[in-house]
């Protein structure tokens, strides 16, 4: 088939080149020129395991990139909206992007003859995709949706860097259509897959997406507050987690304590189920709790570490991780933002490290110290805080010794490390 993705992000990017490997014409589409510069020479525009090699082998054939929507929808049977849906100033969604995105696609489609299905990949609140795309695809196309045009909900699962693994190879294909002519469509372009369609409405298909980033954000939290607790009871919560994990029904996995949960998903998603669910007059108590303990969580990384070594004024303070997690060189949301904001604002130099981020981070923070290694970072540093969980931080271990002092406050239980004042955040 033939596909136009508009948006080439993170997930556009990943959607458009797994949907060149399964077979179909792909057409990526955004609004900035570099991204699709870089797409047509075979570079991806973010970092994900397996992308590049994607794009190298689609890029200029089964796969092109333009910022002509016209032509893209023209040239294909089927748009998947795959923009950003951030939060506003309050949580709650801002829609502006996907509204840009489906006038011009409403407009492209004003002039087309053939049939075209449009298909919201973004996660949007419930009731969007037909309350609100809907009416701007028809007003923008003088067209009627169910008739000259399909609109359907597809949301996507994928986890950042395991974007490609988890695009080819997913748990669930939740398709959400206005009429079954769009349902079948956005069905055929997955046909290859071994995995289970769930077939439903739009607003259940966009519910589906918040219940689950909202389940998943949910479990962080609990094992954050039970984690708080174990810690001062002196219990390990690792051990309890595990424990906990064995019974089928809850399963071992998201119940790792720590520093909390970042990201671009988890956070606005949950703000925005939030935002949804007080428009609607529901007071959603256990959601807002997952994010006061999520902010709070970080924040005692900073209590725990002034406990230990006193004013931070003039100490300098090395910060391992930037990521929101490992294997990615995304910050947005990131745990180690708070952090290092706190230290700062407590008077601490800060020295920084990641293996993917630091150019990321210096966005936000330009006027701290970025190291190219870990024992950069540590050397001669009066304490340490480990924020994300890579995998080479469990490989440190002389490397803390050039400290001055040997306070290591690990927020992610990543620390192997002996002959270190070492704490963790909650264990
Ligand atoms: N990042 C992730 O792991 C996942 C994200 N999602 C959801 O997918 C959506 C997209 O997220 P990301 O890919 O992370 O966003 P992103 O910010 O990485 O990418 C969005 C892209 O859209 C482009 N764009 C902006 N306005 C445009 C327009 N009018 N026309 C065409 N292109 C335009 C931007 O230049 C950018 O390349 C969001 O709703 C997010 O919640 C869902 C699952 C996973
Ligand atoms: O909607 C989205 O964008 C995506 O959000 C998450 O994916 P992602 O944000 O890439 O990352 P996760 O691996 O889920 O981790 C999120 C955060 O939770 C933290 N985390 C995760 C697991 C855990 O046990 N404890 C914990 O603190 C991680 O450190 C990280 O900061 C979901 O896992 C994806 O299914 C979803 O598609």
């Amino acid at each position: 088939m033939k596909v136009s993705v508009i948006g080439s992000g993170y997930v556009g990017s990943v959607t458009a080149a797994c949907f060149a490997e399964v077979g179909h014409e792909v057409i990526c589409v955004d609004i900035d020129r570099k991204k699709t510069e870089q797409i047509n020479a075979g570079i991806p525009p973010i970092y994900e395991e397996g992308l590049e090699e994607l794009l190298q082998k689609y890029a200029g054939k089964k796969l092109i990139a333009t910022t002509d929507y016209e032509f893209a929808v023209n040239e294909t049977d089927i748009s998947f909206i795959c923009v950003g849906t951030p939060s506003a100033e309050d949580g709650s969604i801002d829609l502006s992007i996907v509204k840009a995105a489906a006038a011009s696609i409403g407009a492209a489609l004003g002039k087309k003859e053939r049939y075209h299905v449009v298909v919201v990949k973004s996660t949007v609140v419930p009731e969007t995709t037909e309350k609100f795309v809907l009416p701007v695809l028809e007003e923008a196309s003088g067209k009627i949706a169910g008739k000259d045009f399909g609109v359907a909900m597809n949301p996507e699962f994928l986890r950042e860097g395991k974007a490609v693994h988890d695009f080819m190879h997913p748990d669930k294909i939740v398709i959400g259509a206005i009429d079954r002519r769009s349902g079948d469509l956005v069905s055929e372009l997955y046909r290859t897959f071994e995995c289970e369609v769930t077939r439903t409405g739009p607003a259940t298909a966009e519910m589906i997406k918040y219940a689950n980033n909202s389940l998943l954000a949910t479990k962080i939290s609990f094992a954050n507050e039970i984690g708080n607790i174990c810690k001062k009871l002196g219990i390990d919560t690792y051990e309890v987690m595990e424990a906990v994990g064995k019974d089928f029904r809850i399963s071992p996995k998201f119940l790792n304590s720590g520093a909390g949960f970042g990201g671009s998903c988890f956070p606005k998603d949950v703000k925005a189920l939030i935002g949804k669910a007080k428009a609607i007059g529901y007071s959603p108590v256990l959601l807002e709790s997952v994010i006061s303990v999520n902010e709070r969580q970080p924040l005692l990384m900073t209590e725990i570490l002034q406990r230990k070594i006193g004013d931070f004024a003039e100490k300098k303070i090395a910060v391992l991780g930037l990521a929101f997690k490992n294997e990615t060189d995304d910050i947005r949301e990131s745990r180690s933002i708070p952090v290092i904001a706190e230290l700062l604002r407590l008077g601490a130099r800060v020295s920084a490290y990641d293996p993917m981020a630091v150019e990321n981070m210096k966005r936000i923070f330009p006027a701290i110290e970025y190291c190219s290694k870990a024992s950069d970072a540590l050397k001669d540093a009066d304490a340490c805080l480990v924020m994300t969980e890579w995998d080479e931080f469990r490989n440190l271990d002389s490397e803390f010794q050039n400290m001055k002092g040997k306070t290591v406050i690990d927020g992610r239980r990543v620390i192997k490390a002996k002959n270190i004042d070492y704490e963790g955040l909650c264990w």
